[in-house]
């Protein structure tokens, strides 16, 4: 069954047209990557779908119903959950009170912040600590643990190794496995090509926000033109 599905989209920044007409589907339980270059339109393509845009027109469906007129926390209450790559923890709260905070504003179920600390060991020891005092690798997982907390059917995560430092991108691959290997849809975009590949069964590659290729990982895998053309990079074996 498809849990979210695009057909068509187009979006736009005031006079820039941005996405055209996108195609993209995730199963449930499915882990799909959107790669392509910086500025191809993978952060557009999730605020298209959490509705944080100015203007997106197409058909966005969430388990079969439309979304694409669904206000902003709507969408959000509907079980849809975007760690956004600027991570936006709040500084002056401690780590246990941005889980307190995402927890309590949470419209559906949501999940014991206790089991965050067993997700996140690392933060378990800051539970007192303010986001500001936090390391890049600190917020980003916190971010993650914020959106989790929701227990969300759809976990949008843009761009999640932006900024960190190769060990913390180790540590987050090794923690976000063991997430999507529980009945968890993520759509991920990536600039860090393997990172994506690690994670996910299908992937997407977008140009321009156009539509330029998709399908498996293993296809993907052995197709070093299309990274090349599209990525700029090689995979490892
Ligand atoms: N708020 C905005 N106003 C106008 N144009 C924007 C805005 N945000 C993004 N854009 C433009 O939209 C295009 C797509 O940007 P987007 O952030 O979706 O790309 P991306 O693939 O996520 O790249 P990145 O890896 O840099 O985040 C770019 O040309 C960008 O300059």
């Amino acid at each position: 069954m498809s849990a979210l599905e695009l057909e068509d989209v187009n979006a736009y920044y005031g006079n820039s047209h941005i996405l055209y007409d996108l195609d993209l589907h995730v199963d449930q339980n499915e882990v799909v990557a959107l790669l392509g270059r910086n500025g191809a339109g993978k952060t557009t393509t999730l605020r298209s779908i959490t509705g944080t845009i100015p203007r997106r027109e197409g058909r966005i469906d969430f388990r079969d119903e439309s979304i694409v007129d669904d206000s902003v926390d709507a969408i959000s209450n509907k079980g849809i959950k975007l760690v956004p790559e600027e991570r936006r923890i709040f500084p002056t709260l401690t780590v246990q009170e941005n889980l307190m905070l995402s927890r309590d504003s949470c419209k559906g179920e949501s999940r014991p912040i206790e089991e965050m600390y067993d997700i996140f060991p690392i933060l378990d020891d800051l539970r007192g600590n303010n986001g500001q005092n936090l390391s890049g690798g600190e917020q980003q997982m916190l971010s993650v643990a914020r959106a989790l907390v929701q227990s969300p059917d759809l976990l949008l995560l843009d761009e999640p190794t932006e900024g960190l430092a190769p060990v913390i991108v180790e540590d987050l691959e090794e923690i976000l496995k063991d997430i999507v290997s529980e009945d968890v849809t993520v759509l991920i975009t990536e600039q860090n090509v393997e990172f994506a590949l690690e994670l996910s069964e299908r992937a997407y590659i977008i140009e321009s926000g156009e539509n330029a290729w998709d399908g498996t990982i293993e296809e993907l895998r052995d197709r070093e033109d299309l990274l090349e053309k599209y990525l700029s990079v090689g995979v490892e074996e």
